[in-house]
């Protein structure tokens, strides 16, 4: 995890797209009816408006990121701008194991701890996790470790390795109709 991942400029070039950007509704592969509706945008860093300098900043945020993980991973140019409002999240999943990393930046321009949507994860590799393929809600109680919980604060960047557990816990109605927006990437080993 990386707070302050970029500078003021590229953090304010960065929501300024985000805001622009037209999403679309989708409902989450991992659970259509419980997680709710969040929206999405596909980009890729060679589509966006902010800027190359504003682009390196992420890239050299998530290769920092990677570095402190130890992992290898390829480029990638594209993501996903991805939005959840009040009710939504996405249960627990692994991103798929073949998938070496994933980074998500948090965009809201305001996030409260109130207001729910914080990613929590099982910071221990998915083999360590017995019998996950068994039966995901059951098996993830024996998890050796307890879940962490990240606040989805504005700025933040996080990067994880690929088979980290993991789910975004509902944003709450407290939040009103403020969303909970990012960036997230996924780079192949
Ligand atoms: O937004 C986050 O904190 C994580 C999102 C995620 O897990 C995903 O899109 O697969
Ligand atoms: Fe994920």
């Amino acid at each position: 995890m990386i707070d302050d991942a970029l500078t003021e400029d590229a953090f304010a070039a960065w929501t300024a797209e985000e805001r622009s950007v037209r999403h679309r509704p989708s409902f989450s592969s991992i659970d259509p009816v419980f997680d709710g509706v969040a929206f999405h945008a596909d980009a890729s860093f060679a589509s966006v408006d902010v800027g190359d300098d504003h682009v390196q900043e992420v890239r050299s945020a998530v290769r920092k990121g990677l570095e402190a993980l130890d992992v290898r991973v390829s480029d990638s140019d594209r993501f996903r701008f991805w939005r959840y409002g009040r009710g939504s999240g996405l249960g627990w999943h692994d991103d798929g194991r073949g998938r070496g990393a994933a980074y998500t930046l948090y965009l809201s321009g305001e996030w409260r701890a109130t207001w729910g949507g914080e990613l929590e994860l099982f910071d221990c590799p998915v083999d360590e996790v017995p019998c996950v393929d068994v039966d995901v809600p059951k098996d993830l109680m024996n998890a050796p470790v307890p879940a962490t919980s990240i606040a989805p604060r504005p700025n933040r960047l996080v990067v994880m390795v690929a088979g980290t557990f993991h789910r975004v816990r509902k944003v709450e109605a407290s939040a009103g109709d403020n969303l909970r927006r990012s960036i997230t990437g996924f780079l192949a080993p």
